[in-house]
């Protein structure tokens, strides 16, 4: 057979969209292209959708004035995005070889990608765009890790996955798109019992009241519904997950905005995370938990 012969398989069965705002998704995913996702992921190959967290690394950019700060500048908000990733992992347990880990909401795969360096275990990426899937499978593929490493395109409230078959599972910056009660539901019918759950997301803080004007902000930039801090814990309640640690991140992405915010690939949405962390209105937080 040569590589051009598709007679011996079957196109992969794709559905379509569950309802009309996941066809907004999966078209806003298909059509993005932003050099502060493309030029992070190009220093190492690690394509990201989420944002950063520590503290920045004022010896390794030096200064302003040199020709090569824009592109120091770059690598260290990539190296935030990536520790963030690593903290989400860290909070993942002990993970073997021999386990499937679900990514839902995968983006490009650069945290699927880090979970298999990590672990050398199995990694099933979902996002509803095919230009993503494409992108992290091609990315797989050239690591030599596609027999390891896979996305598709699927809805995460939706998926193939067999009940008690995964052994541990996150949303990284991709639960303010579906209605937590619907995702935790899929998440605890396809874990195992004692497996586990994480998500790293934005939240407006119950404290502030209500969504502030910088939330909604957000919300319209990236098409989202950003849910309180209140529903996640009710939610995770409500479907057989335990948090175990429960970690307002808040603090630790505050440099990585504040950094993004003097670099050339600003895109208009620095202002309203900075001002909304700074307000207490909205928070970054990470929940861990338990499938019982
Ligand atoms: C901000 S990106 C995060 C990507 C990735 N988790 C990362 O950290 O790089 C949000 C992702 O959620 C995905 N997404 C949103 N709703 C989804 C759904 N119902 N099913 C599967 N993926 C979804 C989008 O396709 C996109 O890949
Ligand atoms: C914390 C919250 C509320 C996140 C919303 C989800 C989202 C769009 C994340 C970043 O994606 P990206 O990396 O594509 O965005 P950008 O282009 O701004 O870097
Ligand atoms: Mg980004």
């Amino acid at each position: 057979m040569t590589s051009t012969d598709t007679t011996t398989t079957a196109p992969a069965f794709v559905p379509g969209p569950a309802t009309p705002y996941q066809g907004d998704i999966a078209r806003y995913w298909n059509a993005e292209a932003r050099p502060v996702n493309l030029r992070l992921g190009d220093v190492d190959g690690l394509y990201h959708h989420h944002y950063g967290v520590g503290a920045v690394d004022h010896a390794a950019l030096g200064d302003p004035q040199d020709s090569a700060y824009e592109k120091k500048l770059i690598a260290e908000l990539h190296r935030l995005e990536s520790a963030q990733t690593d903290v989400l992992l860290d909070h993942l347990g002990d993970i073997g070889r021999e386990d499937t880990l679900v990514d839902a909401g995968c983006g490009r795969g650069g945290s699927s990608v880090m979970a298999h360096q990590r672990f050398g275990c199995k990694v099933e990426g979902v996002t509803l765009s095919s230009a993503q899937a494409d992108f992290g499978n091609r990315r797989a593929k050239e690591l030599g890790i596609e027999d390891h490493v896979r996305a598709r395109v699927c809805n995460m409230l939706d998926t193939p996955f067999e009940k008690g078959s995964v052994a541990a599972s996150w949303n990284n910056e991709s639960s303010m798109y579906v209605d937590l009660d619907d995702l935790f539901a899929e998440h605890a019918r396809f874990l195992k019992v004692g497996g586990r759950y994480v998500t790293i997301t934005g939240c407006w803080n119950p404290k502030y009241g209500q969504p502030s004007k910088w939330v909604s902000q957000i919300n319209a930039h990236f098409e989202c519904n950003i849910h309180s801090r209140r529903e996640y814990l009710r939610a995770m309640a409500d479907n057989r997950l335990v948090p175990q640690a429960v970690v307002d991140l808040t603090p630790e992405t505050l440099p990585y905005w504040e950094l993004r915010a003097t670099s050339s690939l600003v895109t208009g949405i620095e202002e309203a995370f900075i001002e909304s962390y700074r307000d207490g209105s909205f928070q970054y937080v990470l929940i861990a938990a338990d499938r019982v």
